[in-house]
């Protein structure tokens, strides 16, 4: 392909599909990259590139917009993560499951590359939990790890049988100053940070000690990027392991004691969301994603901590130093982060 491929992120106003688009629209021109979810999006979001609304369960309008934009590759992020899907497992099972399959079959008789991730979610509680493999048990007792091993196994078979172009990774939690978490396990590991810098205080769901692998979204973008971008010849399977640093929400509270405030309080009320953590792997082995494609996190849990309350800060910086609003004035937090 000599021109840019023209791309379509589904799911494009989610944590991760915000800043994907920027950095493919960066890369590949913003007219060459259409953004698509079933929100409204925000003026400024509308006004850097092609915006479509389009529900990925509807095969005909997803493949209009193929058609119309002439779309080469699919970056399919349209999902309901894991906190969320246990709420409202109905509903994680028909986007997740019929979602995924529809964007498969466009990408069957279109021709598309298709990168659709997959989640350290997919593992469950009979996988062994340290240095977890590419390959191994995958049982997991979640409708978010039941839907997303489905995906990894029907996206091999399409390539297998049909030479579809599939690509996915297992991320960790992924953390980030720019957009919200969507539901999901890990989501303590941003909600801290503004907690922190809002009231010095959290009260974290999940327990002091428990251990998940995380990256920072810099990481996660850089990684899926080089994955979709990698030459078919250097991929040796469909479905990689994706692993940058792991820690338990005290050390993560440690962290910011040491660089924002000693004072900085936690306490834990573990919820229904300790149980899917649980189930979860403390680590993960990533030497294929390294060695096919070059994944090479840079952030650990110090330059993650340091670069969450350098962005967030001068936010609640500025909140925190305004006037008390009126009574029945809107949430200031609410509206700016
Ligand atoms: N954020 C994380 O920590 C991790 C995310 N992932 C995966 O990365 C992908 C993106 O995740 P996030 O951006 O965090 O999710 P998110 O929950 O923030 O965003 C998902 C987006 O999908 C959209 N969506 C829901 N139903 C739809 C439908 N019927 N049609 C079209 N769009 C629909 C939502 O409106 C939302 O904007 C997902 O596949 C998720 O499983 C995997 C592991 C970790
Ligand atoms: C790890 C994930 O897939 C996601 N962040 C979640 O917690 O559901």
């Amino acid at each position: 392909m000599t021109r840019s491929p023209r791309v379509l992120v589904t799911g494009s106003l989610g944590q991760l599909g915000t800043t994907m688009v920027e950095t493919l629209r960066a890369k590949f021109g913003n007219e060459n990259v259409v953004a698509s979810d079933i929100k409204k999006p925000a003026p400024e979001k509308r006004a850097t590139g092609p915006f479509v609304y389009a529900d990925v369960l509807n095969y005909r309008a997803l493949e209009q917009v193929v058609v119309d934009y002439g779309i080469d590759w699919v970056v399919h992020f349209s999902a309901i993560l894991s906190a969320a899907g246990e709420r409202n497992p109905a509903l994680a099972l028909n986007v997740n499951v019929n979602g995924f399959q529809n964007v498969l079959e466009l990408a069957k008789n279109h021709g598309l590359r298709l990168l659709s991730p997959s989640t350290m979610g997919a593992f469950g509680p009979t996988t062994p939990k340290d240095a977890t493999p590419d390959l191994t048990i995958m049982r997991p007792n979640t409708i978010y790890g039941i839907s997303k091993v489905h995906m990894e196994l029907l996206g091999e078979y399409y390539t297998e049988k049909y030479g579809v172009d599939f690509r996915s990774l297992r991320y960790p939690g992924i953390i980030s100053a720019d957009s919200p978490p969507g539901g999901g396990t890990t989501d303590y590991a941003v909600d801290i940070f503004h907690a922190a810098l809002k009231d010095n205080r959290y009260a974290c769901f999940l327990k002091h000690d428990t251990r998940l692998p995380m990256a920072y979204i810099d990481d996660c973008i850089v990684g899926t990027m080089q994955l979709l971008e990698a030459p078919q010849e250097a991929l040796t399977q469909r479905v990689y392991n994706v692993h940058a640093c792991d820690f338990s929400p005290e050390e993560l509270a440690a962290e910011i004691r040491r660089m924002h405030s000693p004072d900085f309080a936690i306490e834990y009320r573990p919820d229904f969301r300790q149980a899917i953590a649980d189930t979860w792997p403390r680590t993960m082995a990533d030497t294929a994603a390294r060695n096919d494609w070059g994944w090479n996190p840079i952030f650990g849990t110090t330059d993650i901590v340091r670069t969450m309350l350098d962005k967030l800060g001068p936010t609640y910086a500025s909140v925190n130093s305004s006037p008390p609003a009126p009574a029945d004035a809107p949430a200031v937090i609410a509206q700016q982060v």
